[in-house]
């Protein structure tokens, strides 16, 4: 496909060319900052650690749109982190992309090293520390997060295949695409070379959603209410449980039972109101959350690489293989987690399961296992319609043709 390079990025290209960096074999890039080169830009210490590359599907979309500039602020990765950008859209989106990325440059942040542009995932996913999976139908007032399923599962089926291909072995997978906790455990069953640990989804939000909520309600500052996490499935049956957390006042910590003080309202409304928060926003938008989507998957990925703060753990849907809570091995499924400073999680042992939270955390087990089997029923009936990753894998050292200045390049 076609895309329409800018004047700007057309002369970022020739130059990028005459330093004779190293340019994707498709897709459209520039360098921001030289990092192939020996020459460094004055602002840059030659102590400079090598960009982290982070992949970002649905680049073009409106979450992307307020995370993209978060990762590259230094937000995420820290202060003194570059990184790379690799963007990936479908090719309806590319030309809303080249925005993005124009914006992007606009900012003129001195941590983003590189933009790749890309609606091929083979160029996308090569070589990437992290990838961030947004890319995908989101819902409209009415639905339900399953009912994207079948929409959707066939784009982590084919980004599985294309991060197998071409990603480190070592990348950290974030699914965002709803339904997120199903759409991470088939983009993992289609990456059988990198460990399904590696792949995660997103519940941070709903973590946020509920400490924000019981902040209010308490009175307190929303950092001061600790370990309130989510289990299960990102959708209505989530359990978002106080029982662990606390609120820190006056120097003490309070369990979060104690300082609200109503039990009826944290097993019943506060319950419903961080289930249902999603449905809310897209009653009162139109258009489903995405501020706080950014937000949540900054967070989620920051603590991810550089480990959560002493005593506190987050909530992360990971693989529930090897769990001590009773939910079955096999699904991707909101635990709360801690993470080291190597960025190694594990899921919190020994935390007192009630039997008001193990209906809960049932039900929610009984959901995910309804949507595997909807999910792989539909890829086995769909495997002939669902696009094939077919582009020979980008190769390192290949470089582009050089693009008339002010022309369209090919893509892929
Ligand atoms: N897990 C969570 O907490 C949350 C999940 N979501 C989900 O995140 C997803 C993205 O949301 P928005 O950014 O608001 O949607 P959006 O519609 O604004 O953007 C989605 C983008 O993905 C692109 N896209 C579609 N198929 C693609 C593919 N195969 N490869 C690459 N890009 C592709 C579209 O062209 C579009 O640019 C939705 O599925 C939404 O339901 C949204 C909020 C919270
Ligand atoms: O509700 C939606 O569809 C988007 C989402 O996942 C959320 O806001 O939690």
């Amino acid at each position: 496909m076609a895309a329409t390079m800018s004047p700007f990025s057309a002369r970022r290209r020739i130059l990028a060319i005459a330093h004779h960096l190293r340019a994707p074999p498709t897709g459209s890039s520039f360098a921001l900052r030289d990092t192939q080169h020996h020459e460094q830009p004055a602002t840059t210490s030659s102590a400079s650690p090598a960009p982290v590359r982070v992949c970002v599907t649905g680049a073009a979309g409106q979450i992307a749109y307020t995370l993209l500039f978060s990762i590259a602020s230094g937000h995420v990765f820290g202060p003194n982190q570059p990184v790379a950008l690799q963007l990936l859209d479908i090719p309806q989106g590319a030309e809303a992309m080249n925005g993005v990325a124009m914006e992007l440059q606009d900012c003129a942040l001195p941590l983003l090293a590189e933009v790749i542009q890309t609606t091929n995932p083979l160029v996308a996913f090569k070589d990437v520390d992290y990838a961030i999976l947004l890319g995908a139908m989101p819902r409209r007032e009415g639905m339900q997060r399953k009912d994207l399923l079948r929409a959707n599962v066939g784009i982590f089926k084919e980004q599985g295949e294309a991060l197998d291909r071409v990603a480190k072995k070592s990348v950290k997978v974030v699914v965002v695409g709803n339904p997120a906790n199903t759409n991470a455990l088939i983009c993992a069953h289609y990456a059988p070379s990198i460990p399904s640990r590696q792949f995660t989804a997103l519940t941070r939000l709903d973590e946020n959603r509920a400490k924000a909520q019981l902040a209010s309600r308490a009175g307190v500052a929303v950092e001061n209410v600790k370990n309130v996490c989510i289990w299960g499935n990102h959708s209505n049956t989530q359990f978002p449980d106080v029982a662990h957390g606390y609120i820190v006042a006056s120097d003490r910590e309070v369990p979060v039972a104690d300082y609200v003080g109503d039990k009826a309202y944290l097993e019943g409304e506060f319950i419903k109101t961080v289930a249902m928060r999603g449905a809310a926003i897209i009653a009162a938008r139109k258009l489903s959350s995405a501020m706080s989507a950014a937000k949540a998957v900054a967070d989620h990925v920051r603590d991810w690489h550089q480990g959560t703060p002493d005593g506190e753990f987050v909530s992360m849907a990971v693989i529930s293989d090897g769990n001590m809570y009773g939910v079955p091995p096999g699904l991707v499924y909101s635990f709360p987690v801690v993470i080291d400073k190597k960025g190694k999680y594990r899921i919190v042992p020994g935390l007192d399961v009630s039997p008001f939270a193990r209906a809960k955390l049932d039900a929610t087990t009984a959901e995910l296992q309804e949507e595997k089997r909807e999910a792989l029923d539909h890829i086995a009936h769909q495997v002939a319609a669902v696009p094939a990753v077919t582009a020979k894998p980008a190769t390192q050292g290949t470089q582009a043709a050089a693009p008339a200045q002010g022309s369209s390049v090919s893509t892929n």
